[in-house]
């Protein structure tokens, strides 16, 4: 059907850097069951080219930059592809293929050297590059993409002020050129940009892939005609088929030799309208899929004949090709390379990951670093956790203030404490839940390519939270301790404090567990609350401990606030005793006749924070699972 298509370069003589050859594509579909959406498409792609995947909306550009980045996760692939002249292998090949998606996912906090840096850092091997040569690496990308100048400027986002939308795609670009890949893919790297900052990013590249050798594949929708005029080669393809491959320059001429002289003064242009299906009625969709057809049909016979302009007989070609598709039944219309006789390999499913860069040490640093800044600079977390650790301490501490040994500071005290494990546990799920969804868009990107290990993203991302919500949580149990007047006693001040880190490395363990299990955050914030309030029910505060319903009662023994509560409630309680006078209807005389009466002495202290310890290493096993094991994607692999 078509070319082999890891031939050696004419001209040159060298083997294309990637190479593809009678690639379909099936997806099933609910109304029209599988459908084809790439059909028999071969080509190839040489070291130095800068080469672009133009056609209308929907003819399959980014699903064929999907296949030959071992990107796509369902369907059915069929052909052949090859890195070198010979079969990928799926864990080198991903690091020799940078990929630079649509979006740009990174962190909008971070400046644009140290997401340069962080890149730099975790991508390149220690043992081949010094810290020097990595910073040098850094410069250099940026002195190439024109960055230096805003190199101490924050990336920006949603809501914050940071570099404008070229300058921000430039930096993905850098952050995958640092790693110095073979293949630079870029998924319309011009959407959402103006012409000015597009063309710049499209002649920079250009610049990049002479400079390093580099091959850049790319999908562009609609470029300038100045920016089709920088492309080496172009990739035209309609309705999944290829209708063009070759240089640049010369896709004009083909399509004159076809008849189909140029109408407009941008080329790209020109290519849109040739080869857009219409959609205005069935007769003109059936028309324009017939031609199509024979664009593709076309584009077969020049490439068998040898593929070079001038050929004067392709006009008489493609009229005849569309005459003869005319005269045929529309089923076989529809699918015209169904027929055609070739074998094939299938792809299979393949789960892949590239073997670590560096040592886990290393990366659990350099993340360690950068999560630390990360979270410095989300000032609207640190303010609100302060905010609400004064507000906290300020209320609670003068509504139970100063609570004496009488009957009423018995409920008192049962409230404070539960007041205090709360306190523990919903202001810090929200905000920890938003930091780490906020940044899982960049997690699955840096994982796709393989950037680090997930326990070292684990560690690293937990512990950097754990100052920011300790320091303010043991001001905020000083001040209560002492406003309320719990009992005065070192030991008993100290194992109160431990409690609380259980709980509050519990919240954060919860919070993981949450964002990696949930994929977004509206989600999150429903299950979050829903999920808390129905364990306050197990704490041993709202129902006694030994009188749930007993089919549920299993619960308060995987539920974090029954053990915190406990140990609060039996460190507080035990050895105080109480004043009863006449007036009481029922009186406790000892703080352990509370616990008892409670139901909260079945754990002593000590196995409470251990247990509540034991759940939170619980909550990031599940989170480390899922994201380790079940949520990884597996790809379709030839
Ligand atoms: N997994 C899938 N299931 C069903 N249809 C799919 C799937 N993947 C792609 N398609 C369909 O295949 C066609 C090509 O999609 P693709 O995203 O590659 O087009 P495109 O040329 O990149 O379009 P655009 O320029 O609009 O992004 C579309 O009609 C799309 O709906």
């Amino acid at each position: 059907m078509t070319t082999p298509s890891t031939e050696k370069d004419k001209r040159t003589g060298a083997t294309p850097i990637l190479s593809w050859s009678n690639l379909d594509y099936d997806v099933n579909t609910k109304q029209h069951g599988v459908r084809r959406i790439l059909h028999g498409l071969s080509g190839n792609i040489y070291s130095g080219e800068l080469v672009a995947i133009m056609g209308s909306s929907g003819a399959g550009k980014t699903t064929l930059l999907n296949v030959l980045s071992g990107r796509v996760q369902g369907g059915r692939l069929y052909g052949d592809i090859q890195f070198n002249g010979s079969k990928r292998n799926p864990h080198t090949f991903k690091r020799l293929l940078a990929f630079v998606e649509q979006d740009d996912l990174m962190f909008p906090q971070l400046t644009v050297e140290e997401t340069l840096t962080a890149s730099a850092e975790l991508r390149l091997s220690n043992k081949k590059y010094s810290k020097e040569e990595k910073c040098e690496r850094v410069s250099a990308v940026m002195r190439q993409l024109r960055l230096t100048h805003i190199r101490d400027t924050a990336i920006g986002g949603y809501g914050t002020r940071g570099v404008s939308g070229g300058e921000r795609k430039r930096v993905s670009i850098g952050s995958e050129l640092v790693t110095d890949p073979s293949i630079l893919v870029l998924d319309e790297p011009s959407s959402g940009l103006d012409s000015s900052s597009a063309e710049m990013v499209v002649s920079l590249t250009k610049e990049m892939s002479r400079e390093r050798d580099l091959c850049t594949l790319m999908t562009i929708h609609q470029p300038s005609a100045e920016m089709v005029a920088k492309l080496d080669k172009l990739i035209i393809l309609a309705q999944g088929k290829l209708v063009y491959m070759g240089p640049a320059s010369q896709a004009l001429p083909y399509f004159e030799s076809l008849g189909f002289p140029s109408t407009n003064s941008n080329p790209a242009n020109f290519f849109i309208d040739l080869t857009t299906v219409d959609f205005s009625s069935d007769e003109a969709m059936r028309k324009s899929e017939q031609h199509i057809q024979a664009l593709s049909d076309s584009f077969i016979k020049f490439r068998a004949s040898g593929g070079q302009l001038p050929l004067p007989h392709l006009k008489n070609s493609y009229a005849s090709i569309a005459t003869a598709r005319n005269l045929k039944s529309e089923s076989e219309h529809s699918n015209p390379n169904i027929n055609i006789d070739i074998t094939q390999e299938e792809a299979s499913l393949v789960l892949y990951e590239p073997p670590p860069m560096n040592d886990w040490l290393s990366e659990f640093w350099i993340l360690l670093k950068r999560d630390w800044t990360l979270l410095k600079r989300h000032r609207s977390m640190i303010y609100g956790l302060l905010a609400q650790c004064i507000a906290s301490t300020i209320f609670i501490g003068f509504v139970f203030f100063q609570m004496k040994t009488d009957q009423a500071s018995i409920q008192n005290r049962v409230g404070v404490l539960f007041m205090f494990a709360l306190l523990c546990t919903f202001p810090v799920i929200f905000p920890v839940v938003s930091i780490i969804m906020t940044g899982r868009s960049v997690l699955l990107r840096e994982r796709s390519s393989g950037t680090y290990r997930m326990t070292s993203y684990f560690f690293a991302r937990s512990l950097s939270f754990f100052p920011l919500v300790f320091v303010p949580y043991i001001f905020t149990y000083i001040g209560i301790y002492f406003l309320v007047h719990f009992q005065y006693d070192a030991t008993k001040f100290f194992i109160g404090m431990a409690n609380m880190f259980a709980i509050l490395f519990t919240s954060i363990g919860f919070s993981f567990g949450l964002a990696m299990i949930v994929k977004s955050m509206e989600v999150a914030f429903i299950i979050a609350p829903i999920t808390i309030s129905n364990l306050m029910l197990f704490a041993g505060n709202l129902s006694n401990a030994k009188a749930i319903t007993p089919v549920l009662s299993w619960i308060k023994y995987v539920c974090m606030y029954y053990y915190s509560y406990s140990a609060f409630m039996q460190n507080e309680f035990n050895g105080l005793e109480f004043s009863c006078t006449s007036d009481d209807t029922a009186c406790y005389r000892t703080g352990e006749s509370v616990i008892e009466s409670y139901g909260l002495n079945e754990q002593a202290i000590w196995l409470c924070i251990v247990i509540n310890l034991a759940i939170g290493v619980g909550h990031y096993g599940i989170a480390y699972v899922f994201t380790r094991w079940l949520a990884k994607p597996r790809y379709l692999w030839i």
